[in-house]
């Protein structure tokens, strides 16, 4: 091994980074190209393509050879193509508002730093935002690891006619926030109440006399932190004490540290199969037919689909036995036994919709 003296060794990293600089130019002119071709194709929407980022992601941690980890080197290919993106379709995301909410690290984790990412303050709104084309995509969250399914989701996603074209998958991590610096001067707590029942058991071993008071988001509850000040903390993410000039009195607070919550890209878009795809789905069984729900997922095992969730919700303004099943499985909806498998669910089903097939989340 050569030993380098350091002006040397910075020689060589000031050539390697124009030859870098050089490459990502020429690539995003590549990418100014591409739109071009899909334009000329008679392409009319924006120029996003889930399942070729999803390709292009797991093809860079393939090749990675280190000593830079598969995650690093994911998120720095995230940035680069998210760069060319913006050239080729600058895009408005809606998410769950405001600024510092765990939707905001999601829509950041999925599109990369150069989309204009747009805070609403529901989930309703987030769909109507994208069906009236006042955002291009929505993340929406749909499951926490602790607090289970997010239900505004799915129930929106039964009568929308958007579909689902992504995931992201986010380790959430609380942190308790103030502009305190004593823990011990917390006499409030402001929270989600999903995050409240994530930390349950830290707050009851440390600050167990504290009042705790829900919010609509993290991102509030921040907000309404550094507003009251003295005496008062959040639990939010480390982005929301940084927006706010919070203090952390005490990070990683979440009961269960494998803590993950799922997000799902909806949009106008069905993305081509990867080979590493999910399908989700949404059914009802006819009423009063005993082993309705067995003969409907028959179908699923007869062509030996792996079914990764299913959910029930009821269904509004039905009487109490009426239900949804959401069903997710591995595979795309152009796979030739998925289309058969679906065309057999569908004959048997009272209600059947295909939310949409998608690449499972590369980073
Ligand atoms: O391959 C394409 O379709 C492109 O537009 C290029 C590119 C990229 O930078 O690699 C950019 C945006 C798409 O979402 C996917 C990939």
């Amino acid at each position: 091994m050569t030993v380098r003296t350091l002006p040397q060794a910075r020689t060589e990293i000031d050539a390697l980074d124009r030859q870098i600089q050089e490459l990502i130019s020429q690539r995003a002119r590549i990418a100014q190209e591409v739109a071009h071709i899909k334009q000329r194709q008679g392409d009319t929407g924006d120029h996003y393509r889930p399942s070729r980022e999803a390709e292009v992601l797991r093809a860079a941690m393939a090749r990675n050879t280190g000593p830079l980890t598969d995650e690093v080197v994911a998120k720095l290919m995230r940035e680069i193509m998210s760069a060319c993106l913006s050239l080729e379709s600058p895009l408005t995301i809606a998410y769950l508002g405001p600024e510092g909410t765990y939707t905001q690290a999601a829509v950041l984790k999925h599109f990369g730093e150069a989309v204009t990412a747009r805070p609403v303050t529901a989930i309703d709104e987030i769909f109507r935002d994208v069906e009236s084309g006042a955002a291009d995509y929505g993340v929406v969250p749909v499951e926490n690891s602790i607090g289970g399914v997010v239900s505004n989701t799915l129930d929106a996603l039964v009568h929308t006619k958007l579909r689902i074209c992504g995931e992201v998958t986010l380790p959430v991590h609380h942190h308790l926030l103030s502009v305190e610096s004593d823990p011990s001067k917390v006499s409030k707590v402001y929270a989600h109440a999903q995050s409240f029942a994530q930390c349950r058991k830290w707050l009851d071993a440390r600050l167990p006399k504290a009042d705790r008071e829900a919010l609509a988001s993290n991102g509030a509850a921040a907000q309404l932190a550094k507003q009251e000040g003295a005496g008062v903390a959040a639990i939010a993410s480390l982005q929301a004490g940084k927006l706010n000039g919070l203090n952390i009195l005490a990070s990683n607070i979440e009961d269960d540290p494998s803590n993950t919550t799922r997000f799902l890209i909806i949009g106008k878009q069905d993305p081509t199969p990867t080979g590493h795809d999910l399908t989700a789905v949404v059914l009802s069984a006819h009423r009063n037919q005993p082993g309705a729900l067995f003969t409907l997922l028959q179908p699923f095992a007869d062509a030996k689909l792996d079914l990764t969730r299913i959910e029930s919700r009821p269904m509004k303004g039905a009487p109490v036995q009426d239900y949804f099943f959401f069903v997710d499985f591995i595979g795309h909806a152009n796979d030739e036994p998925v289309k058969k498998a679906l065309d057999a669910v569908r004959a048997n089903a009272a209600f059947f919709k295909v939310l949409g097939s998608y690449p499972q989340a590369a980073i």
